[in-house]
């Protein structure tokens, strides 16, 4: 069916839009818990931290809940066991999703007190979720 096939293309575009931001904010505070508080170099990744949230990730996610629901239901998916093991772990991603924007926040309002090893480890978190994900849905092991 062509619409599904276009649906499944807008998802993988904003797939990829969602992980690019979901590697790179973790990246961003790492550098960041360096950077003195009140320093233009604190205040530049600020303006940087909350344009890839609004502008990127937020409506990134958004489309790719939207889509990834909607081929679902056109393809009859919901009661496979790689689907609903790929939603668990979608669930995971947003949460984490989630736990990213909370940082920013308490970075734009100087107070945060996540390492940057803390950042570091923070940044397997989507790796494996994202390997599981595609593996899911691709291969479709059961
Ligand atoms: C937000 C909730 C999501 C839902 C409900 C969802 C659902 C789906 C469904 C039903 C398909 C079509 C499968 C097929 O036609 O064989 C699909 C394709 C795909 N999804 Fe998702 N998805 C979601 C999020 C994600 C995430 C977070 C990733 C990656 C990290 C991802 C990666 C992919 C990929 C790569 C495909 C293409 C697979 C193929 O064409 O073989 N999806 N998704």
């Amino acid at each position: 069916m062509a619409a599904y096939d276009w649906i499944k293309a807008l998802h993988v575009i904003a797939v990829i839009s969602w992980m690019a931001g979901i590697f790179y904010l973790p990246r961003l505070f790492v550098y960041h818990t360096a950077a003195p508080k009140g320093s233009p170099q604190s205040e530049t990744f600020k303006v940087m931290e909350q344009k890839l949230l609004r502008i990127i990730m937020n409506p990134a996610m958004i489309v790719t809940w939207i889509t990834g629901l909607t081929i679902a239901m056109m393809g009859g998916w919901e009661r496979q066991g790689w689907f609903m093991a790929k939603f668990a772990l979608v669930i995971v991603m947003s949460a984490f999703h989630m736990w990213l924007a909370a940082k920013r926040r308490a970075f734009a309002e100087d107070r945060n007190t996540v390492s940057e090893r803390g950042y570091r480890m923070a940044n397997e978190v989507p790796t494996v979720l994202m390997i599981a994900i595609v593996i899911l849905v691709v291969v479709k092991p059961f």
